[in-house]
């Protein structure tokens, strides 16, 4: 039994030859929860995704859960930041959440009681169960936010992952997803979260930062200082666009005055200010 989410040595992610992280050691140790932070396109959806084991690191040894990617997947249930469906996909509330059930249940396997049971219990906890038989295309943007987390806690699993779970919703959905967070902790689960809040990643257990590649990871304080938020999102990118064959590209000029505040900084930022 390890007692770390991941434990990443060297690894490289990309996009065929583009580079979206690179060359990164770090651990996310098992409990709690860890917030993953970085500006626009600096590799948080890319690095969740290898975890998830949707994208194989280019190089280097990761070990999730103390084993191989492929060999505990199902222990971790991934919320995507946007799922797309093609519009007019005949997909109810329902048969979305349902899907969470099938990487445990397989697809040919009948619906056991215990799955409809988890299927109930996610859309109770996510306050979807009265939206059950509308199509996904008839929903707003939060709602179906709720939905994609309502399939995740179908799935049962030990880590939950969500990316930017947060964006978009009005503060009921916000909370709501803030509880099930906290609630996920109790029951001893670990949740790997990304957000542009900061405030929320101070909150967290564990912060991974990064800027196209793991800049810090730790207890917040040790990784939020000043001096990183500034490298990170005051320096614009660390890297030029690379290839996999190529150099890194040169670092761009300080754009932050010294005395810009955490909370600043991530205002600029959202203001697009900050590139
Ligand atoms: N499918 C893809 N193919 C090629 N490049 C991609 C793909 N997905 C992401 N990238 C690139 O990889 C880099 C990291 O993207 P990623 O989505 O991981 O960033 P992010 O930190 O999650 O950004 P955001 O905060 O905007 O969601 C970016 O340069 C992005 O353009």
């Amino acid at each position: 039994m390890s007692d770390f989410i991941v434990e990443a040595k060297d690894i490289v992610l990309a996009y065929g030859h583009q580079v979206a992280l690179h060359s990164s050691t770090f651990r996310i140790p098992l409990g709690g929860v860890t917030a993953v932070i970085g500006p626009n396109g600096s590799g948080k959806s890319t690095l969740l995704q290898a975890i998830a084991g949707v994208l194989e690191p280019a190089s280097g040894a990761l070990t999730v859960l103390g084993g191989s990617v492929r060999e505990n997947r199902q222990r971790i249930s991934y919320v995507m930041q946007s799922v797309v469906f093609p519009v007019g996909t005949p997909m109810t509330v329902r048969d979305v959440v349902r899907m969470g059930r099938y990487p445990a249940a397989g697809w040919l396997r009948p619906f056991s009681r215990a799955d409809r049971a988890a299927v109930t219990e996610a859309m109770e906890q996510m306050k979807v169960q009265d939206l059950a038989g509308r199509h996904l295309d008839e929903l707003s943007g939060g709602q179906r936010q709720r939905v994609y987390v309502a399939q995740g806690l179908a799935q049962g699993h030990e880590v939950l992952m969500l990316d930017e779970p947060m964006t978009g919703l009005d503060i009921t959905s916000a909370r709501t997803i803030d509880r099930i967070i906290h609630a996920e902790t109790t029951h001893g689960h670990s949740v790997v979260l990304t957000t542009h809040d900061l405030d929320e990643a101070r909150a967290a257990d564990h912060v991974i930062l990064v800027h196209g590649r793991v800049v810090a990871s730790g207890r917040p304080e040790e990784v939020m200082t000043r001096a990183n938020l500034e490298a990170v999102y005051g320096l614009g990118s660390l890297h030029g666009p690379t290839s996999l064959d190529g150099e890194p590209g040169t670092a761009v000029p300080l754009l932050v005055d010294p005395d810009c505040s955490a909370e600043e900084l991530q205002e600029r930022e959202q203001s697009g200010q900050i590139p």
